[in-house]
């Protein structure tokens, strides 16, 4: 088994310190960064932009993981073509999502789409002989530091079998409420990324410290 890859989500790092917060991810052994771009539409939070994102690429070499959290996200994709690795856009706000898909790819980035807990697998199923990427809502969107909703592993492990029976190639990443404790069972469930906030940045333990703990327990699985 490929091993899994783990995202740090900056949403629950300290903002006015976020150049040290996103180094401090790299050289704890981070694949990624995840980074929530919310409008306050989509979601009710709102946090950052594309200038934000521009400013972060200059501190460090990790990959982009760009997760829009927004209303009508084709509008915003081209301002992170200097920025993003992959683009991830919401199945809730995409009804022309082969088309936002393509416009991805064609700015030479990968593309992800992204499901909510209260969303049918059926809504990305045409999606995924295209996409790079399917992102696990296991919370609704808004917020780090949420309980994971357990049940979504059920559609991790559907999407799995769909990807798998279909021969398609797209990684599976999970998004909210990871935990050492419930990384494993993501992993067993088909998980190939994993998203992880309040368990990486917080007052308990150093970053480097609890990548390592996630890393542990994500290869149990
Ligand atoms: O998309 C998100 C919230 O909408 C965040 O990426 C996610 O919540 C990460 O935080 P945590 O790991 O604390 O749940």
């Amino acid at each position: 088994m490929a091993t899994v890859k783990l995202a740090p989500s900056i949403l629950t790092a300290d903002f006015g310190r976020l150049a040290d917060e996103v180094r401090a991810a790299e050289a704890g052994g981070a694949d990624m960064l995840h980074l929530d771009v919310m409008d306050g539409r989509f979601v009710p939070n709102i946090t950052f932009g594309a200038l934000v994102v521009e400013a972060l690429r200059k501190v460090t070499s990790l990959p982009f993981d760009i997760h829009l959290m927004t209303v009508e996200p084709e509008r915003l994709i081209e301002q992170f073509a200097d920025t993003a690795d992959i683009i991830n856009v919401h199945i809730e706000v995409s009804p022309h999502i082969n088309r936002t898909i393509d416009a991805i790819h064609r700015l030479g980035k990968k593309a992800g789409v992204c499901i909510n807990p209260g969303t049918p697998v059926a809504a990305i199923e045409e999606s995924l002989p295209d996409v790079d990427q399917v992102m696990v809502m296991t919370i609704n969107p808004g917020w780090g530091g949420q309980q994971m909703i357990l049940r979504q592993l059920e559609k991790v492990a559907q999407i799995r079998r769909l990807l798998d029976a279909g021969g398609f190639r797209a990684d599976i990443e999970i998004d909210g409420g990871v935990k050492a404790h419930n990384a494993a069972a993501c992993v067993r469930a088909g998980a190939t990324v994993l998203v992880c906030g309040s368990s990486v940045y917080n007052a308990e333990k150093s970053v480097a410290e609890n990548l390592a703990e996630l890393r542990r327990a994500a290869s149990a699985g």
